[in-house]
């Protein structure tokens, strides 16, 4: 079946599954092929459960005529979306970057929020079968879409654009993450660079931080840009620091106003300043915008303040690369005196650059004074021989240690990436 048929059923059955254990009544199920399993295996199982129709791509799983043969049911789901966008007729603002497109999304959305109805990437199905995922969700009541988008390797956000088809744009920022699949920083770079040639194509707008260089260089051929930061910008503000949390001011045409916010972690300015300045553009009163960042709480491990004992804990361990890393580390620098205490994980995906990258980080923990630095993982431990701090193979051996030697008092950061598992810490502090 083609994409036209594929949407006629869509517009009956507009609900998308593509795990036959999590069925609803009259969806669509996709046969999708993971690392572990082969969805067209589902697809009778999604068709009793419930589903109106099954999407394979292997003949030999059809049953009756509610299963659907396509050539490739992960090409068919993206097709699917592209044109379920373009029916739509609703502007999509796509988010990239190498570090705080979901802090950032969420910010946005809180905001746009106040005045649309918004449709958004839930938590973190940022890749190419969540960003269908994400289109396929959004409905007639839609007003305005937001579809975050990842990349490990060279060339995905341009195959993400093509299928969401964002008119407005931002890139949070280009550091060094999942080096490993992009191969080398320029990689990255032109990687994400990707959303800002497919908004220049379209002349579609993009949003961006004038004070990083990086992204002020590429957007100079770029016709429609509006730039927030803190000098120069079409909105400019400054930071707040009110430790741990960031805060901001911001000055509009007419009055300089203040912004709080949950958030610890000083590289949170820009994600703030993204957020007020696109809600501004779209003409959100800039009280109400205030409102929607206060009340905005990070969860999931994103430079969270938990007070735990006699601590204050920021738990930062939903991810990490060397540029969120060091970010992370002067911020906690800047917020809090000895007692503090570094339990810093590997960062995970940085190929050949790995060693350097982990010793580099330590080079910069000699030039503060912590009451302890404790190292995760095998990078760091292989890091650590030629320094005076204590590292441990995995999470579990640390939370041994943290049982004998607790800490007592003061601030703790916990950095490191997802695969470490560091919020287990948590459990021993
Ligand atoms: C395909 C799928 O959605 N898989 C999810 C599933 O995995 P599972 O282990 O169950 O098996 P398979 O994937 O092998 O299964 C194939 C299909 O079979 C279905 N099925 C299985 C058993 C059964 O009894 N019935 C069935 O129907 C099954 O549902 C599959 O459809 O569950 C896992 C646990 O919940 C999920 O983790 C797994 O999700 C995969 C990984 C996925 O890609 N999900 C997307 C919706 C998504 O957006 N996930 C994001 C990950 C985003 C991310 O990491 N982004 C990176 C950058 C992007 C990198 C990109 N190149 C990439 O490789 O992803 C970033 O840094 O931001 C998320 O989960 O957060
Ligand atoms: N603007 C920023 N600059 C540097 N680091 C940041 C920035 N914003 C967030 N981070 C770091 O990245 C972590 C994850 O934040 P967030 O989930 O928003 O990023 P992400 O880009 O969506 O991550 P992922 O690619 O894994 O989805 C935060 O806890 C923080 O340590
Ligand atoms: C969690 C996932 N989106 C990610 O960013 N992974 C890297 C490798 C990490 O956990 O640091």
């Amino acid at each position: 079946m083609n994409t036209d048929g594929l949407y006629q059923l869509f517009k009956n059955h507009p609900i998308v599954v593509t795990d036959s254990r999590k069925i609803k009544n009259g969806s669509l199920f996709f046969a999708l092929k993971g690392e572990n399993f082969n969805g067209n295996k589902f697809a009778a199982e999604a068709l009793e459960k419930g589903a109106a129709y099954a999407i394979i791509d292997e003949a030999k799983y059809q049953v009756g005529n509610r299963t659907i043969l396509v050539e490739d049911v992960l090409e068919a789901l993206q097709k699917l979306a592209r044109w379920h966008k373009k029916e739509l007729e609703i502007p999509v603002l796509g988010i990239t970057g190498s570090n705080g497109k979901t802090t950032t999304k969420e910010l946005i959305a809180a905001v746009l929020s106040k005045k649309f109805r918004i449709s958004f990437t839930q938590g973190n199905l940022n890749n190419h079968i969540g960003v269908p995922l994400t289109l396929l969700s959004m409905d007639k009541s839609t007003e305005f879409g937001i579809v975050e988008m990842g990349a490990n390797h060279p060339g995905e956000i341009a195959q993400l654009c093509a299928i969401s088809d964002p008119d407005y744009g931002i890139i949070t920022n280009i550091g060094r993450a999942h080096l490993e699949g992009f191969g080398s920083f320029e990689a990255i770079k032109k990687t994400k660079a990707e959303l800002y040639d497919y908004l220049k194509k379209k002349n579609g707008t993009i949003f961006y931080n004038r004070d990083n260089y990086i992204l002020s260089e590429l957007t100079k051929s770029i016709r429609h840009k509006i730039s927030f930061g803190s000098k120069n910008a079409d909105l400019s503000g400054h930071p707040v620091f009110s430790p741990p949390f960031i805060n901001a001011e911001v000055h509009f045409p007419k009055e300089n106003l203040y912004f709080n916010s949950k958030l610890t972690g000083d590289y949170n300015f820009e994600n703030i300043m993204a957020a007020v300045c696109i809600g501004h553009y779209f003409e959100v009163d800039p009280r109400v915008i205030q409102k929607a960042i206060k009340n905005y709480t990070p969860g999931n491990n994103r430079s969270q303040l938990i007070e735990k004992n006699n601590l204050k804990i920021i738990m930062d361990a939903y991810n990490a690369n060397p540029t969120s890393m060091q970010a992370s580390i002067e911020s906690f620098v800047s917020s809090f005196s000895n007692p503090r205490y570094l339990i810093l994980g590997d960062m995970l995906e940085l190929g050949s650059e790995e060693l350097n990258d982990h010793i580099s980080i330590l080079e910069k923990t000699k030039k503060h004074s912590f009451s302890e630095v404790l190292l995760v993982g095998n990078a760091f431990t292989r890091a650590a021989k030629s320094y005076s701090v204590k590292s441990f193979i995995n999470t579990n051996s640390l939370c041994h240690y943290l049982a004998e030697n607790p800490i007592t008092e003061g601030a703790v950061l916990i950095k490191g990436s997802r695969g470490i598992q560091l919020e287990k810490v948590l459990d021993v502090l």
